[in-house]
Order: C-alpha cells, then structure tokens, then sequence
C-alpha cells in the first residue's frame, strides 16, 4: 500500500477489555504505519519497576489508576499508535483526553475467545484473577457503554490474526480521513 500520511493526523488509541489484542495489535500497526508506538501498561511498568500486577499488589489499583492516567496523557501529546489498558475508560478525565485527542479503535472478542487467549498469562492480569469468566462477564458488562462513548470504529478480532486486524484497522482509518 502506498502510504500517505496526511490522512493520519493524531494518534490512535486502542481499547477495549483483556485479552482483545491491544499490545499486539499496537506494535505490528506501528510498524506498518512507520509510527511509534506507546504500551500504558509497559510505560507504568518500565517506571515502577514492576510489572503492572506487581504493583496492584503492592501499591493497589488506585495508584494504578492515577498512574494510568499520568501515562495517557504522556501517550497523547505525539501521533502515534497507543495500546491502552482494558479500564483505561473508566476515568471520566481519560475518556474525554480520548474523545478530544485520538482516533479510537475499540477492539473486542467474545469472552470464549478472551479467556482461551490469556489462559497462558492469567497471573499478569490482576483483574481476573479468580473465576475469570464470571470477572470477565462482570468487566464486559460494565465498561461496554464506556468503550461505545469513546469509540470511533469498532473491530471483531474473533478467528482473525493480528496481520489480518492491522490491514482492517488501516482500512478504517483510511475511510474516516
Ligand atoms: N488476533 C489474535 N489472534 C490470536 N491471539 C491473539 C490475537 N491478538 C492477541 N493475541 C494473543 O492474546 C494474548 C493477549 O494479547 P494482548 O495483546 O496482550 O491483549 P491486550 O493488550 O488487549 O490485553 C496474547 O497472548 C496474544 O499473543
Ligand atoms: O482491564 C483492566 O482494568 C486492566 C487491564 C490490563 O491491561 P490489558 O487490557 O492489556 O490486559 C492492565 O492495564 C491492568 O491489569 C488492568
Ligand atoms: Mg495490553
């Protein structure tokens, strides 16, 4: 694909819960489109010193939070490709910064789907830690109407691979320049 970067003008922020393929999706679109590319989660992580379920642990997630919010803001100030956290959405302050300052994709998968990709790395998500469906479920049904208010374009990743989702992501944002 021939690339024209007038048609991207402010960063792009991927949302959406666990599991749905931000980390991954954010590097390989990154990539594709020659941008830098920003992990809120490996940002906090890579200050602490800790992983981010470490430091629920430690300093608790409201801490997080405020951290979380902290990291956004940095995220937000470079065009650039952005995976955010699963309740990144649920600040008041950092769905407006979204809504205002980035193009939102909003990333989601059928809990089945969720669960089966993260039984590898379950310890490293503090939130689900216990019966993971039942949280899951719980976590869905709470922030659905917070990724609507803040979505732009929203991506089914079931049965498909990362490579397919970035071509699809690009593809989208095309039509919307
Ligand atoms: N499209 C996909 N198809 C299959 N597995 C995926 C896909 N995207 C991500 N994964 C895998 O799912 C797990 C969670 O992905 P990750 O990018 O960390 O999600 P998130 O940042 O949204 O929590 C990882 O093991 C990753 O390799
Ligand atoms: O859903 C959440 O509240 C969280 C999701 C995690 O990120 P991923 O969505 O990348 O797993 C991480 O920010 C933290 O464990 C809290
Ligand atoms: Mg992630």
């Amino acid at each position: 694909m021939v690339w024209d970067p007038n048609w991207l003008d402010r960063p792009v922020a991927l949302v959406g819960l666990s599991g749905c393929g931000k980390s991954t999706l954010a590097r390989l679109l990154a990539r594709a489109l020659s941008w830098p590319w920003y992990d809120t989660d490996a940002a906090i992580a890579a200050a602490a010193g800790m992983s981010v379920a470490d430091l629920f642990q430690t300093y608790g997630e409201a801490e997080f939070r405020v951290r979380e919010t902290a990291a956004l803001t940095e995220a937000l100030r470079e065009a650039q490709v952005i995976a955010t956290g699963g309740g990144i959405v649920l600040q008041p302050e950092n769905r407006r910064m979204l809504r205002e300052y980035a193009t939102v994709i909003w990333l989601d998968a059928a809990d089945a789907t969720i669960l089966t990709r993260l039984a590898a790395d379950a310890e490293q998500r503090p939130l689900l830690h216990g019966d993971a469906a039942a949280r899951l479920a719980e976590l869905r049904a709470r922030r659905t109407p917070l990724y609507a208010e803040v979505a732009d374009v929203i991506i089914a990743t079931d049965g498909k691979t990362p490579l397919e989702l970035v071509q699809q992501v690009i593809a989208a944002l095309r039509q919307g320049r």
